[in-house]
């Protein structure tokens, strides 16, 4: 493993000793319940990371990020987008990624990531499905043409 990778997976590591330390949002949503809730989402979340640091094709993209806060955007993000009562505390997505120079390649590996982590904690096709089809908009704000 090379040495930014490990320090990335480091990083996770460290940070998963406090999961659950987060109270959760009440949410009425269905997408949102079906993936567990904030709970659900935190998991998911973590996973993402952990598939994220071990993958040295877009691990570089996160050299300069902290995780900590990193992890509770995309939970806040996810959760929002899902429909929870989350407030989200980051930037929209064209801020986020601008100048990052993602490519449509980065961008499909990233969803194969999460598309995995949701596996990880069973979540079903459908609700994966349409999930992704929330994301799916975002494209074209967060990859470079
Ligand atoms: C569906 C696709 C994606 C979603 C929903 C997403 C979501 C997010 C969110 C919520 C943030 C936090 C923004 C903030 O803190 O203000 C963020 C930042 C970021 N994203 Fe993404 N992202 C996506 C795709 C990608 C891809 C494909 C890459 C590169 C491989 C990427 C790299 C980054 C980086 C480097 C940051 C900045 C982290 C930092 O603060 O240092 N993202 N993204």
């Amino acid at each position: 493993m090379m040495k930014k990778e490990y320090v990335f997976l480091l990083n996770v590591i460290l940070l998963l000793t406090c999961i659950g330390c987060a109270t959760p949002p009440a949410s009425t949503n269905l997408l949102y319940q079906r993936l567990g809730g904030y709970h659900g989402l935190e998991l998911i979340t973590n996973d993402f990371l952990l598939l994220i640091s071990r993958d040295k094709r877009i691990v570089d993209h996160f050299n300069e990020t902290d995780i900590s806060i990193f992890r509770q955007r995309l939970i806040e993000h996810l959760c929002v987008v899902a429909g929870g009562e989350c407030d989200y505390q980051g930037e929209s997505m064209l801020n986020a990624h601008q100048g990052l120079n993602i490519t449509q390649a980065d961008f499909d590996v990233l969803v194969g990531h999460l598309i995995t982590a949701m596996k990880q904690n069973d979540i079903p096709m459908a609700t994966r499905n349409a999930l992704l089809a929330r994301l799916a908009p975002m494209y074209g704000d967060i990859t470079y043409q």
